[in-house]
């Protein structure tokens, strides 16, 4: 398959230079993750439902600038590229398919560590256009954690062949973020997913809507009194409302990731990363 990166081409993408670290995004925050930030000014995880062509739509975007892996201390694959747009390095990590941020698989736990707490600039979520109700699922819940989202709105043609229609503005609006429709096999949408992902990343706080499930007041409270000790025992936590619920909810992943001491060693990098 080839697909045309015109940016890259016309020599506007210089993904290759040495920055140091990003400048959006802090790099002792992703050390954990393993991942190689040097050069790169923006990180995009690609996040999606299993299938759902995140892949093909890596692929597209950061072509052979790509480098496969594994997530470190695991067997899980990882894959990670980079593209150029609009003069900027923009560094692209495949995230494992997943249904739902509670985790229940090691590649799940994996997607949902690094987009809660790797906090990448920017998250496309990959969904399938024949299954939207499903895959909204975990859009929601991605909402939940990060404002800064973009929908590919992946396998129009097979929407098209199906005769679903999808009313992509009520779409939009419903969720607050770009939904860019594609057939990333065949590179439709790519430009317009790169521009709303260059976006998305540059649009100031007050034009992104982050989505707070909202409860019955005792659970409220419940909520933020167990966040407060999270925060109070884990200084720099990030999302921590939002893990306080999964723990009363009783999600074994979450649970794990306190006794183990993996969300203490991730609330320590977000809060040095704060600081510098
Ligand atoms: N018809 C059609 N097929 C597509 C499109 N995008 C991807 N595919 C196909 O869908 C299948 C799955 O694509 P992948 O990119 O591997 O999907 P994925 O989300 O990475 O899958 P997992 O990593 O296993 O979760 C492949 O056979 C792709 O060729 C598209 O826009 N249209
Ligand atoms: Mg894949």
């Amino acid at each position: 398959m080839r697909v045309d990166l015109p940016m890259l081409e016309a020599g506007t993408g210089a993904v290759d230079h040495a920055c140091g670290g990003c400048a959006l995004n802090g790099v002792s925050n992703l050390k954990k993750f393993g991942l190689a930030t040097s050069g790169c000014d923006v990180v995009v995880a690609l996040a999606g439902n299993p299938n759902t062509g995140k892949s093909t739509v890596f692929n597209a975007l950061t072509g052979l600038r790509q480098h496969v892996g594994n997530w470190p201390g695991t067997t899980v694959a990882r894959a990670e590229g980079a593209y150029g747009f609009n003069e900027r390095s923009f560094k692209v990590v495949d995230l494992p398919g997943t249904y739902s941020l509670l985790a229940g698989s090691r590649d799940e736990e994996v997607s949902r560590d690094f987009l809660l707490f790797g906090e990448p600039d920017a998250t496309v979520v990959v969904v399938d256009a024949t299954r939207l109700e499903r895959n909204l699922n975990l859009v929601l819940q991605i909402l939940q954690v990060t404002d800064r989202v973009v929908v590919a709105l992946n396998l129009m043609d097979e929407a098209r062949r199906h005769r679903t229609e999808i009313d992509l503005r009520h779409l939009t609006r419903a969720l607050g973020v770009p939904v860019v429709p594609m057939v990333a096999r065949r590179g439709e949408g790519l430009p317009e997913l790169m521009a709303a992902i260059a976006e998305t990343v540059g649009a100031s706080p007050r034009r992104r809507r982050r989505r707070e499930q909202r409860f019955e007041p005792v659970v409220s409270r419940a909520i933020d009194e167990l966040a407060g000790h999270l925060v109070a025992g884990f200084p720099g936590l990030a999302n921590a409302r939002w893990v306080a619920l999964r723990l009363l909810e009783g999600d074994p992943g979450m649970e794990r990731a306190v006794r183990n001491g993996t969300l203490g060693e991730l609330a320590q990098q977000q809060a040095r990363r704060a600081a510098s």
